[in-house]
């Protein structure tokens, strides 16, 4: 167990850094980091196509994902990016768990690529789709700075470049095409987000938590998860979190989770104490 928390820590209340250390203290035991990408890891840009994590962050989970190599430490990536994008965005290696399009797309990264399940569409939600693609295609029509994001089960209506009125008023017209089409609205960050599959973070950490409990179950012992976001969405995360699970809000903003930072480096900091305590059960085990 690290006892000499770097400089970096310092931005990590000493709540936080408790429940760190007790997420990591037993070397066997099954455990899940998952994170968040826009917000979270990755500072917001203008350009969804842009964005990039923080250096600090970066850095934090590139160790966080070699230090878990070969443990029973899983690294994971929960985002409402869809798979392809969130795959080639994150880069990372072998081992990690891939959460797209807010729990509609799961894949596992292997030596050989992405082992996914396929998203497949029945020919309602298809219809589905392409009617809610004009209706959103309407609700941005001479509304500045609005645009349309189109994903494999979704379509995204972006705000960010906005002004207030504008990005009200399409986020109002969105709603109704959500509500006419019997679909449900998700509200996060200059974004209203309508699938045509009901999914949440909060469903696809708990198949996380399945599948890795699967693994582990000859080990006996219950499957830690720590999850960190920054957005409405990642409340549903924070929703099915257990008694010694972690979660981790980034930023402002009402939250269920336990503890907070307040950037993407506040959360590497955190990331780096994990890191820390695997690097050193691997020195003792060598
Ligand atoms: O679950 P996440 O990983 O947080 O993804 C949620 C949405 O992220 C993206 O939008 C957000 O980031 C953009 C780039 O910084 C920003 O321009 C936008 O305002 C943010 O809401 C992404 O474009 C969406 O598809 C994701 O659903």
């Amino acid at each position: 167990m690290t006892t000499a928390p770097s400089s970096r820590t310092s931005g990590t209340s000493a709540a936080l850094v408790g429940a760190l250390r007790e997420f990591s203290a037993d070397p066997g035991a099954p455990r899940i980091v998952a994170l968040d990408f826009d917000g979270t890891l990755a500072p917001f840009v203008d350009d969804p196509t842009s964005a990039a994590m923080a250096p600090a962050a970066r850095a934090a989970v590139d160790r966080l994902a070699a230090a878990s190599r070969g443990t029973t430490t899983h690294l994971g990536l929960v985002s409402g990016r869809n798979l392809s994008d969130l795959a080639g965005r994150a880069g990372l290696p072998p081992g990690t768990f891939l959460v797209g399009s807010h729990g509609a797309e799961t894949a596992h990264v292997t030596p050989q690529g992405l082992d996914a399940e396929p998203l497949e569409l029945t020919a309602d939600q298809e219809r589905a789709l392409g009617e809610l693609r004009a209706g959103l295609a309407d609700a941005v029509d001479g509304r500045d700075g609005t645009w349309v994001q189109h994903k494999p089960s979704a379509a995204v209506l972006h705000t960010r470049q906005a002004s207030a009125s504008d990005a009200r008023a399409a986020e109002a017209a969105a709603d109704e095409v959500a509500e006419r089409l019997g679909l449900h609205a998700m509200h996060g960050k200059d974004v209203v987000e309508i699938a045509v599959l009901r999914t949440s973070k909060g469903e696809a950490i708990a198949h996380l938590r399945d599948v890795v409990g699967r693994d582990a179950a000859s080990s006996g012992r219950t499957v830690r998860v720590l999850y960190a976001g920054d957005d409405t969405t990642d409340e549903t995360a924070f929703a099915v979190l257990h008694d010694g699970d972690v979660g981790i809000k980034v930023g402002d903003g009402p939250t269920s989770a336990g503890y907070r930072v307040a950037d993407a480096d506040g959360l590497a900091a955190a990331l780096d104490l994990i890191s820390a305590d695997l690097e050193e059960i691997e020195e003792i085990e060598t």
